[in-house]
């Protein structure tokens, strides 16, 4: 057995990326590696990740979510959906699962999103939690989750706004879940004094 795995609790994570193209195989789909590459760099957990690749349809959507939530994620990710077009239904899809609304990620979200782009104002992204899930939506360019995940640093690594996934692992405590920790370097995930484990040596 690993020191990781001797050190780390394991994380069951389910990644979503809905796209009507990519699930046709019109393009091949980045949604799923951006997804897997970005959570493998950040978190030092052994994750397992259950994920799907589905069209912009809102009863598969939430069919999708409940069963990852159901399936014990305690986090799911979602990319894609999120924007103004009449086939974009990812948020009424993760609003219709959930049972308690989470509004500062999509604040936030934006907030980071208009550092890189103008249009980051379109985008409906939410967060809700679903029993002991944390389900997020992120928006579809692929480029667009390592932003609003990590947040803006500048040429130095220093960080100039906070991304979404610093308050992701103090939530996932809150309702139960595996107590995560991130590479620094990537993300600093934030908890209070209070709630801080101290490590093994
Ligand atoms: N899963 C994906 N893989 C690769 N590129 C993607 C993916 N999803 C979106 N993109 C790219 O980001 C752009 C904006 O994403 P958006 O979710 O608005 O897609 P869309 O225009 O609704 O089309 P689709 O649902 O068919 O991907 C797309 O036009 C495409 O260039
Ligand atoms: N960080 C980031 N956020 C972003 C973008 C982006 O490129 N980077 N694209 C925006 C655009 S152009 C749109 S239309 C909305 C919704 O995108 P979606 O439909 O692909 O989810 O996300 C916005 N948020």
């Amino acid at each position: 057995m690993s020191q990781d795995t001797v050190r780390y609790e394991a994380v069951r994570i389910g990644i979503v990326s809905v796209s009507d193209r990519a699930s046709a195989g019109v393009y091949v789909d980045q949604g799923l590696p951006a997804l897997k590459d970005w959570l493998t760099r950040a978190l030092l957990n052994p994750i397992s990740f259950d994920e799907r690749l589905i069209p912009d349809e809102q009863d598969g959507i939430s069919a999708a979510l409940i069963a990852l939530v159901d399936a014990g994620c305690s986090l799911v990710l979602t990319t894609g959906g999120t924007g103004p077009s009449l086939r974009d239904v990812t948020p009424e899809a993760t609003q219709a699962v959930a049972h308690r609304d989470m509004p500062g990620f999509g604040e936030q979200m934006r907030q980071i999103s208009l550092q890189f782009v103008p249009t980051a104002i379109l985008s409906r992204q939410c967060a809700v939690l679903r029993d002991k899930s944390l389900i997020i939506n992120l928006p579809g360019q692929p480029k667009a989750i390592a932003e609003t995940l990590e947040g803006l640093k500048d040429a130095q690594g220093t960080q100039l706004v906070n991304g979404i996934f610093a308050a992701v692992p103090y939530c996932i405590d809150l309702i139960g879940g595996p107590y995560l920790e991130t590479r620094d370097e990537v993300c600093t995930a934030f908890r209070p004094k209070s709630a801080r484990r101290v490590q093994p040596a």
